[in-house]
């Protein structure tokens, strides 16, 4: 792949892609824990970017700062030079920043196909024929095809997962926040998970991963970035990433914090 010379991005047709989401002094706090702290972050529009950090580091708060179920209490938001800091999570949605959770939340009662069509209709805008047509697409892109007509809370922990990821697929995002989709599967299954997300990459969607399961991450994504306390602590190519002593440390438990608090 090409890279521009001047910032490191993809180049496509001899153009510099630039960044599609920008990140830059975002704080966060919850009462006295501060939960993005000075956060910059910048997503290319060809990136895919895993985010990794013990349990508590901020990393989910930094998904709702983006898809704008949280306010930063400072800070800058930036998606696509456009400024968003202000904007509203369904405003977010529309100008296809999706979000998958950590924890699926379907509407149980609804078919798999018809959660789709509401991401479809509501966040992506589309006709109802053009949802139902590209719904299908997706169904299949996801191996969720089979599973169509049954209602979404009778689906396994795997197709729950895929679920998650082809409703934010549905509302036709340009960048795909996927919240710790890999954990509690089996090997075989992680591997199909990961070939999805890989296929959704390729398509030209930028990916912001945060994931437990680091194998899964490192084979889809080209940056890491370590949060810890809030605080970003390391970013670069991943695997330099994880064997840096920093990350080592952190993982060992032996961070400033940990020894400060021991
Ligand atoms: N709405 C909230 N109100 C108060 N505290 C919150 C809220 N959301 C998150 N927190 C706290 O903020 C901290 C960071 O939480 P967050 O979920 O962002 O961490 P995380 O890195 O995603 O952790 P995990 O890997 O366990 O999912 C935690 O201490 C959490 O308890």
């Amino acid at each position: 792949m090409l890279l521009c010379a001047e910032c490191g991005r993809s180049v496509l047709g001899g153009t510099c892609v630039g960044e599609l989401l920008q990140i830059a002094g975002v704080n966060k706090s919850f009462g006295a824990v501060k939960v993005a702290d000075n956060v910059d972050l910048a997503v290319g529009q060809t990136d895919a970017l895993g985010i990794i950090g013990p349990n508590g580091a901020g990393k989910s708060t930094l998904f709702g700062l983006v898809s704008g179920s949280l306010r930063p209490d400072a800070g800058t938001i930036l998606y696509d030079g456009q400024d968003i800091t202000g904007l509203d999570a369904a405003g977010r949605c529309r100008l296809g920043i999706a979000r998958s959770f950590q924890v699926p939340h379907p509407f149980v009662g609804m078919s798999v196909f018809e959660n789709l069509l509401v991401g479809a209709i509501f966040g992506g805008g589309e006709s109802e024929r053009d949802a139902m047509r590209r719904c299908g697409e997706i169904l299949d892109r996801t191996g969720l095809a089979s599973k169509a007509n049954l209602p979404a809370g009778s689906l396994r922990l795997l197709d729950r997962k895929r679920l998650e990821m082809a409703r934010a697929l549905a509302t036709r995002p340009r960048l795909l926040l996927l919240d710790e989709i890999a954990g509690g599967l089996t090997e075989e299954e992680c591997h199909q998970l990961v070939a999805t997300v890989r296929e959704v990459h390729a398509s030209g969607v930028a990916i912001v991963w945060i994931e437990h399961v680091v194998h899964a991450l490192l084979a889809v994504v080209d940056r890491l970035v370590v949060l810890n306390y809030g605080r970003k602590v390391a970013e670069g190519e991943p695997r330099e990433v994880m064997a840096s002593d920093m990350v080592q440390q952190i993982y060992m438990g032996m961070d400033d914090h940990a020894d400060a608090a021991a």
